[in-house]
């Protein structure tokens, strides 16, 4: 299944003797979607994406064009890659019949900076087309030191928690039917609004990356799903010109737009 969620059912075998040692210091529950939860840095995650998490904060640098995709899970991470990967790169590959797109999933196409680096802390993000473009799900206080440093952009997403609950919910029964036979719905609503879910919680996420992107609007844009949805030619064109690629011709947005759709 083609998602950012996969990573954080991957095994206590990737653990290194840190990630054990720190696990056994933080608080702990039994989790909706995942047998056990951790809270780290007032987020909860799987001890899979902690290892993830702590590698990427020790070894990821970024580059001044790196362009990072934030997001809490289901609120348009896929769409949001598709629409940044076609925008960025749309000279190297114009939108016809052989785009990448239309042969590959959005997620393959832009790495999941601390889904990747749950296996190994020798990420190689080099081989990327520049400028780079990143996917992730971290807290803006969690972010490696050096996306917040350098000069690179964040774009963030943010979607209706209500809608987020609702296509997590979905996902859930399918990825991990066995985890969720005794979880009913009220009780998983209860843990969402509390905060208690993988990425979590969700008004922390989204508001220290709106604060961020009121206090530096160069540095961080946010958008909603809901918005690019309503109007989602103008939103593209803004984020271009966020991302210092704007447009000159109406058809290039028309054409991303098509491409990026559940449609294509
Ligand atoms: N192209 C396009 N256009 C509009 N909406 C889209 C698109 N691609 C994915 N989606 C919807 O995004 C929801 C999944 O969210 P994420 O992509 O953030 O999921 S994940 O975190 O990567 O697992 C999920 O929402 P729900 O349908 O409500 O579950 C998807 O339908």
């Amino acid at each position: 299944m083609a998602s950012s969620y996969v990573p954080v059912y991957l095994g206590d075998e990737i653990l290194t003797q840190e990630t054990r040692d720190l696990l056994s210091s933080l608080p702990s529950e039994k989790g909706w979607l995942v047998s056990q939860m951790y809270q780290y840095e007032g987020s909860w995650h799987t001890k899979a994406m902690l290892q993830g998490i702590v590698n990427c904060q020790k070894h990821f640098e970024a580059n001044d064009s790196d362009i990072i995709l934030a997001t809490i899970p289901k609120s348009g991470t896929t769409w949001l890659k598709a629409l940044l990967f076609a925008l960025i790169h749309r000279n190297k590959f114009p939108v016809c019949g052989n785009h990448p797109l239309l042969a590959t999933n959005p997620h393959p196409l832009v790495p999941y900076l601390e889904g990747d680096y749950c296996v190994s802390p020798d990420v190689n993000f080099f081989k990327l087309p520049s400028p780079r473009l990143m996917q992730t799900h971290l807290s803006h206080h969690s972010l490696p030191v050096s996306i917040k440093s350098s000069s690179c952009k964040i774009v963030y997403c943010c979607r209706n928690p209500k809608d987020v609950f609702v296509s997590l919910w979905h996902f859930g029964k399918k990825l991990a039917p066995e985890e969720t036979t005794d979880y009913p719905i009220e009780k998983a609503v209860e843990a969402f609004c509390n905060g208690k879910f993988i990425g979590g919680p969700f008004w922390d996420h989204v508001l220290e990356y709106w604060y961020a992107s009121l206090e530096n609007p160069n540095k961080v844009f946010f958008v909603t799903y809901e918005g690019l949805k309503k109007h989602t030619g103008d939103m593209v064109k803004r984020m271009a010109e966020f991302l210092g690629c704007g447009f000159t011709e109406e058809e290039e947005v028309s054409k991303i737009v098509k491409l990026c759709s559940f449609e294509s």
